[in-house]
């Protein structure tokens, strides 16, 4: 059996969608990640096989202020589940993130390059993939720019502020690539049946700025919005972001012979099956 844990988050949601075979979700009304008994009574009643870990606490400039629940949360939940499944036998996989990365490189980061996180989440989340490794069956996928179903995500607030203004002000100089938690589970239903071990890198194929994003949302969309550039110090978030973090994704195809499709495809694809969202 393979266990979500997460499973009414954003990428939680397709991930139940996708995985094949018997599947089981649980959420924080079943586990709660910082408490190490609490992992240990479910995945000891359960004994999944596989676990993968899409809990985390996501808010990137609220990590920069609640700095303690994001440590409990991203990085010693995660040590929490490696224990536990390395007591049961299990493979853990965990998902990370292109924040973990300066974005100083300015060429696509592959797997092995030097992290060095610049927001707390990213340094939090950092200390998740060190606790993941701790259990030796382990699968970390960093990924990116995720937009999906029930989720809070660039895409559907994008979509939301089209209904209350005419105008927006988009960052510039952060490159990434947007990609869909459908493609995202796909990867990593894939890397699971190679029986892929280690880290791989996970996104949508290109890349853009968030402000190209919001064009091509809005453009694809058929709503009509004004979309002025800006620049990162201009908006002025509490959480720094890396300025180039797209990630080279070449591993994943080798390894498990899956290329994701383009970001703009996905879009496309995305907004052509959206429903509204379950949860905001
Ligand atoms: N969103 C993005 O753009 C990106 C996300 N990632 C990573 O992908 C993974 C999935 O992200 P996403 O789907 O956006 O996340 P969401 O924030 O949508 O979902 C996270 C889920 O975890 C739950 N949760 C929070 N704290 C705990 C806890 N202590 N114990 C158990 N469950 C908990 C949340 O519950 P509740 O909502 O009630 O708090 C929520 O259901 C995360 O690891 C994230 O860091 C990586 C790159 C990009
Ligand atoms: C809503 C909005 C955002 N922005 C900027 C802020 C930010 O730099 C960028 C994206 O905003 P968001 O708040 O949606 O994105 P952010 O929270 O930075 O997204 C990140 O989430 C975490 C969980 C990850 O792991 C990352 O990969 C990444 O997806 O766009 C604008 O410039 N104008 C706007 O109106």
């Amino acid at each position: 059996m393979i266990l979500v844990v997460g499973a009414k988050g954003m990428l939680g949601q397709d991930l139940m969608r996708v995985l094949p075979g018997d599947v089981r979700g649980v959420d924080i009304e079943e586990i709660d990640i910082t408490s190490p008994e609490s992992v240990r009574r479910v995945l000891l009643t359960l004994k999944p096989r596989v676990v993968v870990n899409c809990a985390a606490y996501t808010d990137v400039d609220g990590c920069e202020t609640n700095v303690d629940l994001a440590m409990r949360v991203n990085g010693d939940g995660v040590g929490h589940l490696a224990a536990a499944t390395r007591e049961i036998g299990a493979l853990l996989v965990q998902v990370s993130t292109d924040y973990v990365f300066d974005g100083t490189k300015g060429t696509p980061y592959v797997e092995d390059d030097r992290v060095n996180p610049l927001s707390v989440y990213g340094k939090s989340k950092l200390v998740g993939e060190k606790k993941a490794r701790e259990n030796p069956d382990h699968l970390i996928v960093r990924t990116q720019w995720l937009y999906g179903h029930g989720g809070k995500n660039f895409v559907e607030t994008m979509l939301r502020l089209a209904g209350e203004r005419t105008e927006i002000a988009v960052v510039d100089d952060q490159i990434g690539s947007p990609t869909w938690t459908a493609d995202l589970s796909l990867a990593i239903t894939e890397l699971i049946e190679n029986n892929c071990r280690g880290t791989y890198h996970a996104a949508n194929r290109g890349t853009c700025s968030w402000y190209e994003f919001a064009r091509a949302i809005f453009a694809e969309a058929g709503v009509g919005m004004t979309v002025r550039p800006q620049s990162t110090e201009e908006l002025g978030r509490p959480a720094p972001r890396p300025l180039y973090s797209v990630l080279d994704c070449d591993k994943l195809t080798h390894d498990a012979g899956l290329e994701l499709e383009d970001w703009r495809e996905a879009l496309k694809n995305y907004l052509e099956r959206r429903q509204p969202a379950v949860r905001s």
